[in-house]
């Protein structure tokens, strides 16, 4: 049995409206220590703006980094019967096998960056239903869905960062963006794990046909993951809200990551005020996602894997940030002439 605070799309949506905010007390003290610190005012550029973000999150002017949690969601997609994707969908339960025995690239980068990791596989044996006919879940699978990523947070984790596998789900983020942000279908599809020409413009049917079959979709961050997202993206979305409640940050990593925070944010304007975009990943409308949420990215190298990935690489950027802001000698410490 779990304790989550909603039952109901409804009740998570209201949730939203009332989340909480920064600790002011500490974002002064963190900035007022920052400018005493022994280095030309703004020297390390954004890692000060990082460090005194995290620092009014955990409501401490000078804290450590040492719990950081990765979790995986896995799911499977009934949208990847359209073809949608350049590997077979059995991959999915596969990699969680991978995941587990350690064997994937989001394990090598959790052990290098200290981080935990936790893998959750939702209902592999039964996709969600192929959204070109009609919604991908019912409410009962969305709420089941996003409580198992609230329930996945570990609350004495210092720091959030959630990943995906489920193959087909570049083709679910790009029908969520499309939904959220309208434009063209084209805009928003990208080659996922590497489909050719032929591959993309079929993306950009399927993204078509799945706006034909789910109206409720538009405009709605909730109704776009049930309808048009899967599994594993309602998880990292559950995540997301479920740490800004306990203030712990999170690192967004991809494209898919991208597409389930933003349906937080279309429900509830700044939900994602404790969340930093950790990379650009090559997928193509993933610099486009981050503009329209107003994220600008700490790392891109040209990374396009999923599975938290980017993400985790960025765990080391904030690490290096707060290691300077809570280690660093101050003027007045050190001797040094502050100018
Ligand atoms: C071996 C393998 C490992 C992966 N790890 C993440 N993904 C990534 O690729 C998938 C999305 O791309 P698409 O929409 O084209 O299927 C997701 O599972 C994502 O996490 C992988 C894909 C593969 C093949
Ligand atoms: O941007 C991502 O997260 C991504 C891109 C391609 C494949 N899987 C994930």
């Amino acid at each position: 049995m779990s304790d989550t605070p909603f039952t109901s799309a409804t009740e998570f949506r209201s949730l939203l409206q009332d989340l909480p905010q920064p600790d002011q007390t500490a974002l002064d003290g963190a900035a007022e220590r920052n400018g005493q610190l022994t280095k030309p005012p703004g020297a390390l550029g954004r890692l000060e703006d990082l460090a005194i973000w995290y620092a009014g999150w955990r409501g401490d002017a000078r804290p450590a980094l040492t719990a950081p949690q990765v979790v995986v969601f896995a799911g499977n997609h009934g949208v990847c019967a359209q073809g949608v994707s350049a590997f077979p969908a059995e991959v999915t339960v596969q990699m969680v096998a991978n995941f587990k025995a350690g064997g994937a690239a989001i394990n090598q980068l959790a052990h290098a960056f200290g981080a935990r990791m936790d893998v959750h596989a939702l209902d592999l044996d039964t996709p969600t239903a192929d959204f070109t006919a009609g919604p991908a879940m019912s409410e009962a699978e969305l709420v089941e869905a996003l409580t198992v990523g609230w329930d996945a947070v570990d609350p004495s984790a210092d720091l959030l960062v959630t990943g995906e596998m489920g193959i087909g789900n570049t083709t679910a983020a790009a029908a969520i963006t499309l939904a959220l942000f309208g434009g063209a279908a084209e805009d928003w599809v990208g080659r996922g794990t590497g489909v050719d020409d032929a591959g993309l413009a079929n993306k950009a049917r399927v993204l078509a046909a799945a706006m034909e079959a789910n109206p409720s979709a538009k405009g709605d961050g909730l109704e776009a993951l049930r309808c048009v997202g899967g599994r594993e993206v309602a998880a990292m979305a559950g995540a997301m809200a479920r740490a800004r409640v306990l203030r712990i940050p999170v690192i967004l990593d991809g494209f898919i990551c991208t597409a389930a925070a933003a349906a937080l944010d279309n429900v509830a304007s700044g939900a994602l005020d404790h969340a930093v975009a950790g990379h650009v990943s090559a997928e193509a409308a993933h610099g486009a996602l981050l503009d329209k949420l107003g994220k600008s990215p700490l790392l891109s190298l040209g990374m396009r894997l999923g599975e938290g990935s980017g993400a985790a690489l960025a765990i080391g950027v904030l690490k290096g940030a707060l290691a300077c802001h809570s280690g660093m000698s101050t003027f007045a410490e050190a001797g040094v002439s502050d100018g």
